[in-house]
């Protein structure tokens, strides 16, 4: 499905190739991750894949097309078999939900009838039915990444190009843009995705590519994060390990295949006092489409927050013992982070400097 035979990628001015000699083949169907330090060559290599450049050297062949032999003009064809999403959106600001996801269908030449059916079936397996008439500056960045979604599967293509998805989404919004991505993918889309979300890319178990200055590093089937570009756990305060271990927690049982009881924290969260036990298994799988929030109305509420008279919140009500979590409903309220206190502000650049824990 996509092959890369021996590629050179080198740009203009540049002492060192970005690529040096990649070897890859993707079959259909799979989920892989390209990981790899600021630099390493990720997004140069889906650049490849999408021929918005071509190798200096070597060959590229995605489903079953030698990229060099397609011409410019031929370049929009080949594109309508891949989706892809971005870390910063790239919605048009000036038309509403809906008419983002239409205009894709709208420039290949799509009947009306088509797009009149497509678009809301797309947009309610993103979650988002009840904001089609909501403009990008109205929507949360989760929302507005779910729409950018939305437009790239919206045409049912055959691969998935993601590039840091995540990038700019605090860790509860990624958490359900990942599990989003892995219904789309158990769905039959191959995803390809960039990433430094290290706690996503452990926990999913799926074909990890790690490149590292332009050579590819690692290849493993299941494989995690790595140690390569790690912060290593050592490296944080005691509390900002149980914030960790924590938000692992969550991720964990929200990507739990197959809803099977979350195995407890060798080195468990300290909860306040007289608060049950921390998370409970979760009671849908991921491989479920994910829901819209349903909640009344479009208002994003605040996550319902435990307190015992008098007291400062506690705990939220989804980590109580026998609580359903509903990772959707978490994403979309969009607050988990900040109770776990791993909220990013505006101008925390992270993704630049390692992975995300
Ligand atoms: N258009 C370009 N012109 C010159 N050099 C480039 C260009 N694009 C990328 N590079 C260089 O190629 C190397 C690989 O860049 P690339 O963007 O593929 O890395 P990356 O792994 O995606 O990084 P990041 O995680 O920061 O997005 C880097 O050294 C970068 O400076």
């Amino acid at each position: 499905m996509i092959l890369f035979e021996n590629v050179t990628k080198k740009y203009r001015g540049t002492a060192k190739p970005a690529l040096d000699g990649i070897d890859l083949k993707i079959d259909r169907g799979e989920f892989v991750f390209i990981v790899g330090a600021s630099g390493s060559g990720k997004s140069s290599c889906l650049r490849l894949i999408l021929r918005e450049d071509q190798p200096s050297v070597g060959k590229i062949h995605v489903l079953g097309q030698d990229l060099s032999k397609i011409s410019s003009r031929k370049v929009p064809y080949f594109r309508r078999s891949l989706g892809t999403v971005f870390q910063d959106f790239r919605l048009l600001t000036n038309k509403t939900v809906y008419d983002n996801v239409a205009f894709t269908l709208q420039v290949i030449g799509k009947s009306r009838g088509f797009i009149q059916e497509a678009v809301p079936d797309t947009l309610e397996m993103v979650g988002l039915a009840n904001k089609a008439k909501r403009f990008p500056h109205e929507l949360s960045g989760g929302e507005q990444q779910r729409v950018a979604i939305a437009r790239a599967i919206v045409n049912k293509p055959a691969i998935l190009l993601a590039d840091e998805p995540t990038g700019n989404l605090d860790p509860a919004t990624s958490l359900g843009i990942m599990q989003l991505l892995r219904s789309i993918n158990a769905a039959g889309t191959t995803v390809v995705m960039a990433t430094h979300e290290a706690t996503f890319v452990d926990i999913m178990q799926q074909r990890v590519v790690e490149l590292s200055q332009g050579v590819i590093v690692r290849d493993e089937q299941g494989g995690g994060y790595g140690e390569t570009a790690s912060i290593p756990i050592a490296d944080l305060s005691e509390a900002g390990a149980q914030v960790l271990r924590t938000s692992e927690a969550v991720v964990r049982a929200a990507l739990q295949p197959d809803g099977t009881p979350v195995v407890a924290d060798p080195a468990p969260v300290v909860l306040p006092e007289a608060t049950p036990e921390p998370p409970a298994a979760p009671e849908a799988s991921v491989f479920e489409e994910p829901r819209p929030f349903e909640g009344e109305g479009d208002d994003d509420e605040d996550l319902d927050v435990t307190r015992r008279a008098g007291e400062e919140p506690a705990i939220p009500s989804f980590l109580q013992q026998g609580q359903p979590m509903d990772p959707v409903q978490m994403s979309e309220t969009g607050n988990l982070a900040q109770h776990l206190g791993l909220d990013r502000k505006d101008d925390d650049e992270q993704t630049d400097v390692g992975p995300v824990r």
